[in-house]
């Protein structure tokens, strides 16, 4: 009875485990007489399934929180566990393991113009080797019929408005299950309308498959999606709370 307890402790929290989890983190760029702080000291949890969108001013150090947190570039001082992996003084081999788990969405969809819809989320696809046996086709249509492209994909992202290229990007940042997914402004180049359904789409993806979205956005529409709302100033995240949009105004 004593291990059968112990035993339903320990799921409980591997369940409950932080999906990402800072400590102290610093991050500096330049080197020499060029270095400059830009992170001080950054603590911060968050669990699986989360919305998180990051704000603050330009040059509060959104993005380079953003990047480090998605091991686009190796964290030097402090502690950052993405998925368990600590990412502090990471080779390149781990860092690009810890990607694949990941899903991005940046603010120009970055598309690439000459592959259609289709052949966008399927690139993103091939570099998982486990999927290489599975259908990818039927795999990747399923995914743009749920982002409503079901009609436009063979279309090219030139034919495509900004809301539907977003959708593509969208299509190809989750087709692969990741646990988490970061997105830097995602609604920067959309209209009102447009931003609106992205961040739906975005929010009812996420919490139908519980994957973790950490969200950078200056766009105040977009407030009421998130479970929480982190607010950074000069490198420093200052709020770590939901009423954090009176800020803003
Ligand atoms: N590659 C780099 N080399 C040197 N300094 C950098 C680099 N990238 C960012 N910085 C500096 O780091 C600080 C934080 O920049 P960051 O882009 O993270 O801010 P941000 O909050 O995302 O800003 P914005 O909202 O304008 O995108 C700024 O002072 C910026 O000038």
């Amino acid at each position: 009875m004593q291990n059968l307890i112990f035993d339903n402790q320990s799921i409980q929290e591997i369940t409950n485990a932080p999906v990402i989890s800072v400590s102290n983190l610093n991050h500096y760029f330049g080197k020499g007489s060029l270095r400059k702080q830009v992170l001080f000291n950054i603590n911060l949890q968050i669990k699986a399934g989360e919305i998180v969108l990051l704000t603050g001013p330009s040059g509060s150090g959104k993005t380079t929180l953003l990047t480090l947190l998605g091991g686009l570039r190796s964290a030097e001082e402090g502690s950052l566990k993405i998925l368990g992996q600590e990412m502090c003084g990471a080779s390149k081999q781990k860092l690009t393991k810890v990607r694949r788990q990941i899903g991005y969405i940046f603010q120009a969809h970055n598309l690439m113009k000459f592959l259609t819809a289709k052949e966008n989320v399927r690139m993103s696809l091939e570099l998982h080797d486990e999927m290489l046996k599975q259908d990818m086709d039927a795999i990747v249509s399923a995914i743009l019929e749920k982002v409503g492209l079901g009609e436009r994909i063979n279309y090219y992202p030139e034919n495509l408005s900004g809301g539907q290229k977003q959708r593509v990007a969208i299509a190809r940042a989750l087709v692969s299950h990741p646990k988490i997914v970061l997105a830097d402004e995602p609604t920067a180049a959309l209209d009102k309308k447009s931003g609106r359904d992205v961040v739906e789409l975005m929010y009812k993806l996420a919490k139908e498959e519980a994957i973790t979205i950490l969200l950078v956005t200056h766009d105040n529409r977009i407030l009421d999606i998130a479970d929480r709302i982190l607010y950074m100033e000069d490198g420093c995240l200052v709020s770590d709370g939901i009423d954090v949009a009176t800020k803003m105004h």
